[in-house]
């Protein structure tokens, strides 16, 4: 049995971890990047001194001896010296931007191929689509979350070299200068963390509040609800929903916003003190101690450039501390546990494949109601199986657990004997050749459509696959054939195709599979009554020798299938052939009886012998 995802276990990594965590992947993506860091890092840190000493000498140099040769000197070597810092910074600068953006796109690559591969169930579970958002949060911006962190990383090295320049300048001056100083910072840094945390802690909010803005959002730019939209004014509401929710994610921010401007206003009464007090403290010296110009003028910027130093590694730091939080939440997120893989995986059998429910019990993920309780049944190699049903009865949740979206809570399906959970669900998902009920065609060409699931494109069997589901001739008189793009996203050629049509390119990319079981959930269910019946004539011929099962509400479509089994409340009530549950007269005859006289009273005229051979005839 798989595991099933503990919700509950939110872990969180420390901020030392994230960091060793986001170097040790930029290492493995952009190893020249840390070249151009040391280079930044000693030019960085050497800038801020050259604009302090430099200015130091010149002056003493003008108030004391006044070397023309010296001061000429002086002047030369800081001008230049700025100069080429200088460009090494903002080359270095404009260099490695590119290089992050790159990195955070590694890890979008990442997020990008959970989600594509995570446990079907996951996505139909709210809390791992939230999960999804917050862990986005992480890698949408380039001043936030992961590579937010990494530019943070990339300036600290040389803010620290530089903090350590002033630590010794001024601890010259006075030790107790220097533990003022940062003691009245480290209480504007306090502040500061404790807002980003608060910023932090509505994140899990905001998640909830996007995701439904992002629905209603995307919901007013769908034109696939055109109809309803109009028709069941839905306009004004999904507008107001809209606003609502944008509204909410307005007064959260408000506060935030609110809380930084608190920060902020403190933060100035604290540098008016801080640099009042030492300012003073400077003057005195210079009035009462002899401290020269240049030296004063030395402090002065350094006193003025240390707090701003200490400021700005504090913020930095206070930045990276909150963004690791979000670095916390995608890694939780990449390593949430999937359905446990066997560590030794069954080969996949030969076909004609059998499949067999064994006292299957199965609910939903955080459903008290029991979908199925302990059905059994059997498909022999290479039937064909009905399943028929009202609305809910459980038909779609068997392909499901049969595909290995969901796994049972008790009980075990096999494959020629052999329980499903013992292939990697990778080999296991090439059996399948499945139409869903929900039709889902890409915005590629048709032929990319057909043959998606394979490596190559075979022209030829594109079109035979259409043949088979009466939409060559279509197709081939479009302006681009086979190679005509689907839906008007990609492409402005691109061609609408009714729901019938895009129903019968799902069927020929299930063809062009060709593989050992077939499933069709509904696949007719937008086709006329003689299409459908076309279609499944060759379908009927198609799936010969292959495992199949059909779901459909039209019992004349499934009626030639060599086994029905009809569901009920997540139970099996009948199981025979079209002709046994006939002659048993009972839900399935019932049912039958109501859908032949809806055909009749349509104009379409249901012989009764062919109806007892299996197929509704139209004339
Ligand atoms: N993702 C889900 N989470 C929780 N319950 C679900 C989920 N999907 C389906 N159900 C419930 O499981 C039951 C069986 O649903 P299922 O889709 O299998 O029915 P069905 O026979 O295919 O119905 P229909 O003919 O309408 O397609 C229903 O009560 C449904 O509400």
């Amino acid at each position: 049995m798989g595991r099933h995802i503990d919700e509950t276990e939110k872990r969180s990594y420390s901020t030392w971890n994230n960091i060793k965590y986001i170097i040790s992947h930029s290492w493995k993506y952009d190893k020249s990047l840390f070249g151009i860091f040391i280079v930044f890092t000693i030019s960085g840190g050497i800038l801020p001194f050259i604009g302090i000493l430099f200015p130091k000498y010149i002056l003493d140099e003008l108030t004391g001896s006044q070397d023309k040769n010296r001061l000429i000197l002086l002047l030369i070597s800081f001008f230049l010296s700025s100069a080429v810092v200088g460009y090494i910074v903002t080359f270095i600068k404009n260099s490695y931007l590119p290089k992050m953006v790159d990195i955070r796109f590694q890890f979008i690559h990442m997020l990008s191929i959970k989600c594509m591969t995570t446990d079907y169930k996951n996505t139909e579970d709210p809390s791992f689509l939230n999960s999804v958002e917050t862990a986005f949060r992480a890698l949408q911006s380039n001043i936030n979350g992961l590579e937010g962190i990494l530019h943070k990383l990339f300036v600290l090295g040389g803010n620290i070299i530089v903090l350590i320049g002033y630590i010794l300048i001024i601890g010259r001056l006075n030790i107790f200068i220097l533990l003022y100083l940062i003691a009245n910072i480290g209480i504007v840094y306090y502040f500061t963390f404790s807002v980003k945390k608060y910023e932090y802690n509505k994140a899990d909010e905001l998640s909830d509040i996007d995701r439904h803005s992002k629905y209603s959002y995307d919901l007013m730019y769908n034109f696939a609800y055109g109809k309803d939209m109009r028709i069941y004014s839905l306009t004004d509401w999904i507008g107001s929903l809209f606003q609502k929710f944008k509204k909410q994610r307005f007064d959260i921010e408000k506060k935030i916003k609110y809380k930084y401007f608190r920060v902020g206003v403190s933060e100035v009464i604290f540098l008016i003190i801080r640099e009042g007090i030492v300012y003073a403290y400077l003057i005195y010296q210079v009035i009462n101690n002899g401290l020269s110009i240049g030296s004063f003028t030395m402090y002065f910027a350094a006193v003025a450039s240390f707090a701003n130093a200490m400021k700005v590694i504090m913020d930095d730091m206070a930045h990276i501390r909150a963004q690791s939080l979000y670095v916390s939440d995608f890694r939780v997120f990449l390593e949430k546990k999937e359905e446990k893989e066997p560590d030794h995986p069954r080969p996949l059998p030969d076909g004609p494949y059998e499949i067999e429910f064994k006292n299957v019990t199965f609910r939903y993920p955080g459903s008290e109601k029991y979908v199925y309780k302990d059905i059994s049944f059997h498909i022999k190699p290479g039937q064909k199986l009905a399943i028929v049903g009202h609305n809910g009865a459980g038909k779609t949740t068997f392909i499901k657990l049969l595909c290995r979206m969901y796994e049972p809570e008790s009980g075990e399906i096999l494959l020629n004997g052999i329980n499903i959970q013992e292939f990697s669900k990778r080999d296991y998902y090439t059996l399948f050749s499945a139409v869903f009920q929900e039709i889902k065609t890409l915005a590629f060409s048709v032929a990319e459509n057909i043959a998606v699931s394979e490596g190559s494109l075979q022209e030829g069997k594109v079109l035979w696959c259409l043949e088979k589901a009466d939409m060559k001739e279509k197709v081939l008189k479009m302006r681009n054939g086979i190679h005509t793009g689907m839906q008007k996203i990609l492409d402005d050629e691109g061609v609408e195709f009714s729901g019938g049509e895009t129903q019968r390119i799902i069927l020929a990319r299930a063809l062009y599979k060709d593989a050992g079981i077939v499933i069709l959930d509904e696949p007719t269910a937008a086709l006329d009554a003689i299409a459908e019946r076309s279609i499944y004539e060759k379908f009927n011929e198609m799936v010969e020798g292959k495992t199949s099962i059909f779901i459909s509400h039209r019992l004349a479509s499934t009626s030639f299938c060599d086994v029905i089994a009809m569901f009920e409340e997540g139970e099996l009530i009948e199981y025979g052939t079209h002709e046994e549950l006939l002659d048993k007269n009972q839900k399935y005859a019932e049912m039958f009886q109501v859908q032949a006289q809806y055909y009749k009273e349509d104009e379409v005229a249901v012989t009764e012998d062919v109806a007892a051979d299996g197929l509704l005839q139209y004339d």
